[in-house]
């Protein structure tokens, strides 16, 4: 059996509802229907999670909210009437408005994925099945067991279902809301619950491109890509797939295709075990990368036989819960990337702690810093490759300030300013996707 999840621009309207109703049928085996909430669409620039979000803002802070409330209903009831479902949706949205003074914040945003799993189950004539019955979260984590009995239980009764993606339950029951593009999360999960023959995960574009398409016009797609190489692309930054999507499938291997539900017939992108694969000569497998890093550089003379700063500094971060990357950088130094959060102030205050402590030689830094990763499929093979990209770089006169190429064999990491950022993203496709390098043995 295959798990097909269908994302928010998949399910935009009523024209996107057809093109899933054709691509589920026409395979018996996509029993195991994920859904987003309703996306953007040429005509809708918002997605309606967003429009939840701004719905709860305007509650937070006691400003009208029946505007806001009609405007999402009615891009539900619009798909519903223009496809004639025979679905009384009225009645689930009565009970959202009558909840939504008191309501969680998963509960609120979690909605836009139910009503829309409840459409599209009507409309395929699937089963819905409420996220909150199968997935079962114990703290952050997948009840993997209890999620499974669960699951089971109502595939005994059901083959063919349709389930919200986004969220499932708390151990109390209440609605536990998974990260932003969750839904490819969901998707994963079940697909590793049911040991799935394949993870179709549909969306806009037909397969993973080498480059963000936003940035690169016609990047070339990825046809194979291994989890690993995924797994780095998407932890810095590639839209395209839930970073925390990727453990579930790999654990169990299973094959993920990447397609395009405006275009089923170009195929996508397969992703799977492909670490194995024989070596290509291409430079590059994949550029990502985000804005608003913080550089941090903590000095201190003969520093590894001071381990003690580097505790005390850990120290500083943990006391105001910021998530960093460190990388050491000589004897003398090293330093942490934080990305910067305009709402949260904690960075600024660490910062302040680090500048006073004494112990510390020097505490410069540096920010609004982007990074870029360029993936390269065994990277020991290519020692070169680092250089080769920065003479590209050089060339065009971005301006690197610095390069970290620790721990993986997989990525090199090119720290520039963000006003460089999708510069130097283009750069490294224009050159590095033509470049034939050699392979060392
Ligand atoms: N490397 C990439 N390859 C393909 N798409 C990418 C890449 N990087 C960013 N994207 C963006 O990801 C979008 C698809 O993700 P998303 O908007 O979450 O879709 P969905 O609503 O189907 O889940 C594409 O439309 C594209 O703009
Ligand atoms: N609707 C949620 C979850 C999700 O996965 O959406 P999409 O598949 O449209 O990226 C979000 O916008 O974050």
């Amino acid at each position: 059996m295959k798990v097909a999840k269908f994302g928010g621009s998949s399910v935009a309207n009523a024209q996107q509802f057809k093109k899933v109703k054709e691509i589920v049928l026409a395979d018996k085996k996509r029993e195991v229907i994920v859904v987003s909430a309703v996306g953007k669409s040429s005509n809708e620039p918002i997605k309606v999670t967003d429009m939840l979000l701004d719905l709860e803002k305007a509650r937070n802070s006691d400003q009208a909210t029946s505007f806001l409330f009609k405007k999402i209903s009615d891009r539900l009831l619009q798909i519903r009437d223009d496809l004639k479902i025979d679905l009384r949706l009225e009645n689930d949205l009565l009970e959202i408005k009558q909840n939504l003074v008191v309501c969680s914040h998963d509960y609120l945003i979690s909605r836009g994925e139910y009503l829309t799993a409840k459409l599209l189950a009507k409309y395929l004539g699937y089963q819905f099945i409420d996220a909150s019955s199968i997935l079962i979260f114990d703290g952050a984590d997948l009840d993997y067991q209890a999620s499974k009995k669960a699951l089971m239980k109502v595939r005994q009764k059901f083959k063919n279902i349709v389930v919200p993606g986004f969220y499932g339950s708390k151990k109390d029951n209440a609605i536990h809301l998974m990260p932003r593009g969750g839904s490819d999360i969901s998707g994963a999960i079940l697909a590793s619950l049911l040991n799935a023959e394949l993870y179709e995960n549909w969306t806009d574009v037909s397969g993973i491109l080498m480059a963000d398409p936003n940035i690169v016009n016609h990047s070339k797609r990825i046809d194979f890509l291994s989890y690993e190489e995924l797994q780095e692309l998407s932890y810095m930054g590639f839209g395209i797939f839930q970073e925390e999507a990727i453990l579930p499938v790999r654990e169990k291997q299973i094959p993920t295709k990447i397609l395009n539900t405006n275009h089923p017939e170009e195929g996508g992108t397969l992703v799977g075990d492909f670490l194995n694969r024989n070596i290509e000569n291409k430079l590059i497998t994949g550029i990502a990368g985000k804005k608003n890093y913080t550089v941090i550089t903590i000095k201190k003379y003969q520093l590894n036989q001071h381990i003690e700063v580097l505790q005390q500094v850990l120290a500083v971060l943990q006391k105001y819960q910021i998530v960093a990357n460190y990388v050491p950088s000589g004897n003398d130094s090293f330093i942490f990337l934080c990305q910067q959060n305009p709402s949260n102030t904690n960075l600024d205050v660490a910062i302040h702690d680090l500048k006073v402590n004494k112990t510390l030689d020097e505490v410069k830094v540096v920010q609004d810093i982007a990074l870029v990763v360029a993936v390269s499929w065994q990277l020991s093979k290519r020692p070169s490759l680092a250089g080769k990209i920065l003479e590209f770089l050089d060339n065009s006169r971005i301006n690197v300030k610095m390069v970290i190429q620790e721990g993986s064999n997989m990525k090199v990491v090119f720290g520039v300013n963000n006003g460089d950022y999708e510069k130097t993203i283009a750069k490294i496709y224009q050159e590095a996707s033509f470049y034939k390098m050699k392979v060392s043995a």
